[in-house]
């Protein structure tokens, strides 16, 4: 793990000394958007015009950020429109690199060695951390963006052209409500899990352990009474909780002391994320090997042995009961 500093790559793990042994996720600086006219979004000098085969994700299996813009590229039915990367899992002093084994595919683009490479040919004095996923602009040779709530957005329509536009997981009539769940989703839990497993005190710890399984807990109530997060069908507020419960049992349980309880231990919730897991297209994003790989073998201030853990066995596939709810 590392960061560029004016575009020089420097060997260093994340910093909470100033924070009260708390991590602090800084905010992703690229933060253009693709747009079906190419005009800049509201605030932003930069516009991107979408097109079949201008631009490409550079992803790793393993990261639950990255892991939705694969979901969403898949069921908007966009894999001939935009390419993909997949770095490999293991992230060392290196940070991210294109090691073309386990199922990692090299960098398709440039056979770069580095994904700092890929920030540095953006901006050759860029400074700040070097993460996935990325969304790149072959014709402005670019970064777009490298903020996957943003990138999904941009998938979910600035390519309705090509995709499948009947599929729209963030309709206008529903927007207040799925922005309503992922400003307490975000926080408590898909961030929370990174906020216990990274705090250096048991203050910081215990302060996200407890937000998490409160969250928890609220959705599992939610999810007694209704099929999805946001009334009757998908929206993006369930693709985005959904990747960070598919980590939930094989790593944050173990990796990053989430153990109050399982989501197996939740019976909605467990119900819910298998009914999500069997939606065509879905199980083919996700790659458990790189997932467990990349967190215990990566994380060495956590697990300084490396040993990834043969459990917990998982039946993803397992029939569910949502249906109950038509
Ligand atoms: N805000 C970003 C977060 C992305 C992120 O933190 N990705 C992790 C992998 S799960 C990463 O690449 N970390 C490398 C680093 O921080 O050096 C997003 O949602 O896209």
């Amino acid at each position: 793990m590392g960061q560029l500093v004016d575009g020089k790559w420097r060997d260093v793990w994340y910093s909470t000394r100033d924070t009260g042994g708390r991590f602090e996720r800084p905010d992703a600086p690229w933060r253009d958007w693709v747009t079906a006219d190419g005009s800049p979004a509201p605030g932003r000098t930069r516009g991107f015009k979408a097109e079949p085969g201008r631009y490409h994700l550079y992803v790793s299996y393993a990261c639950p950020w990255a892991h939705r813009t694969l979901i969403f590229r898949v069921l908007k039915k966009l894999e001939d429109i935009v390419s993909v990367s997949v770095v490999h899992h293991f992230m060392g002093k290196d940070g991210w690199t294109f090691l073309a084994e386990d199922g990692a595919t090299g960098d398709g683009l440039y056979g770069l060695d580095f994904l700092h490479q890929i920030y540095t040919r953006a901006d050759p004095h860029y400074t700040g951390r070097v993460t996935v996923p990325v969304l790149w602009d072959r014709r402005q040779e670019t970064i777009v963006s490298n903020e996957s709530p943003e990138i999904i957005r941009m998938l979910n329509s600035a390519f309705d052209e090509w995709g499948d536009a009947s599929v729209d997981f963030y309709p206008q009539p529903l927007r207040a409500e799925i922005d309503e769940i992922n400003a307490l989703v975000y926080p408590a839990i898909n961030n929370g899990v990174y906020r216990a497993g990274f705090a250096t005190t048991q203050d910081a710890y215990e302060e996200a352990f407890g937000e998490l399984f409160a969250a928890l807990d609220t959705l599992e109530d939610k999810l007694s009474r209704q099929r999805y997060l946001v009334g009757g069908r998908i929206t993006e507020a369930d693709w985005r909780l959904f990747t960070t419960l598919a980590r939930f049992d094989p790593v944050y349980v173990g990796h990053f002391k989430c153990n109050l309880r399982r989501i197996a231990d939740y019976p909605n919730l467990s119900n819910y994320f298998r009914d999500l897991y069997q939606v065509p297209g879905v199980a083919g994003t996700m790659n458990m090997q790189h997932i467990k790989a990349h967190y215990y073998g990566s994380h060495t201030t956590i697990n300084p042995t490396r040993i990834v853990p043969v459990g917990p066995e998982l039946d993803y596939a397992a029939p569910h009961d949502r249906g109950r709810f038509g």
